[in-house]
């Protein structure tokens, strides 16, 4: 699973860009309604320019399964994200492919989505769980932090699927945010940005070092 996303990037450049700086993995928004959104057509450019340099992962918002499956098969991403309202359910729906599950985690409905957890089979669970900052009407890209506080008892609900940490993750809290919560990774989209969808090489370059730093995976 990978350890730094940039998610949200809108062109070639800034894609090569990302993998040049180091992330391991790019999200390519299929969101309607965000500022990110990209076309079946740009995430294949991708996959065609960058190929396995970087994991690819389809991010979708309360898509049904079969057109996720169908733009995954399409356009080759190798793990796809729900950043919607989606059921656990939906993980085993989209085998074979990984799933991310984002989830919104603040306060007493980290208890009950720990709960859901525990409930579901060990072939169900999803590849990764991405937490988000918990903020109405926004699904993600909000730039406001997810609860850390709330997470740092990650280890004892989780049953060993891998926690990225998102939201509100800057260049400058990336490595106190890694220390506050032990995440595997983390994930940002306007931490990078000089407007939305467009990311700025040196705020890039600055998260990923940053990042990898804190996660102890060493400079490129
Ligand atoms: O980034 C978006 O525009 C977005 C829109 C709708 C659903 C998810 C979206 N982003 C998903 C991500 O994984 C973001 O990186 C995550 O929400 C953190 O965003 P930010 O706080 O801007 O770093």
């Amino acid at each position: 699973m990978f350890r730094v996303k940039v998610c949200g990037v809108t062109t070639l450049d800034d894609a090569a860009m990302v993998a040049d700086a180091g992330a391991d993995a790019i999200g390519l928004n299929f969101y309607a309604k965000s500022p990110r959104c990209v076309t079946p057509e740009f995430a294949a450019q991708v996959r065609d320019r960058l190929g396995d340099r970087v994991q690819r992962i389809g991010l979708f918002v309360n898509e049904p399964p079969e057109r996720i499956g169908q733009l995954a098969d399409e356009c080759g991403f190798t793990a796809i994200q729900l950043h919607g309202d989606e059921p656990l359910s939906m993980v085993a729906e989209l085998r074979p492919w990984p799933v991310v599950l984002a989830r919104r985690l603040a306060g007493p409905n980290t208890a009950v989505f720990a709960e859901e957890l525990a409930a579901l089979p060990a072939d169900a669970l999803p590849a990764a769980l991405l937490v988000d900052a918990a903020v109405p009407g926004h699904y993600g890209g909000s730039g406001q932090q997810a609860d850390w506080q709330a997470l740092t008892d990650h280890d004892q609900w989780r049953r060993g699927v891998p926690l990225i940490l998102a939201g509100g993750l800057r260049p400058y809290n990336v490595a106190q945010a890694v220390a506050a919560v032990r995440p595997h990774g983390v994930d940002t989209a306007s931490g990078v940005e000089s407007s939305p969808g467009v990311k700025d090489p040196r705020l890039t370059g600055q998260f990923v070092a940053a990042a990898r730093r804190a996660l102890g995976i060493g400079a490129l």
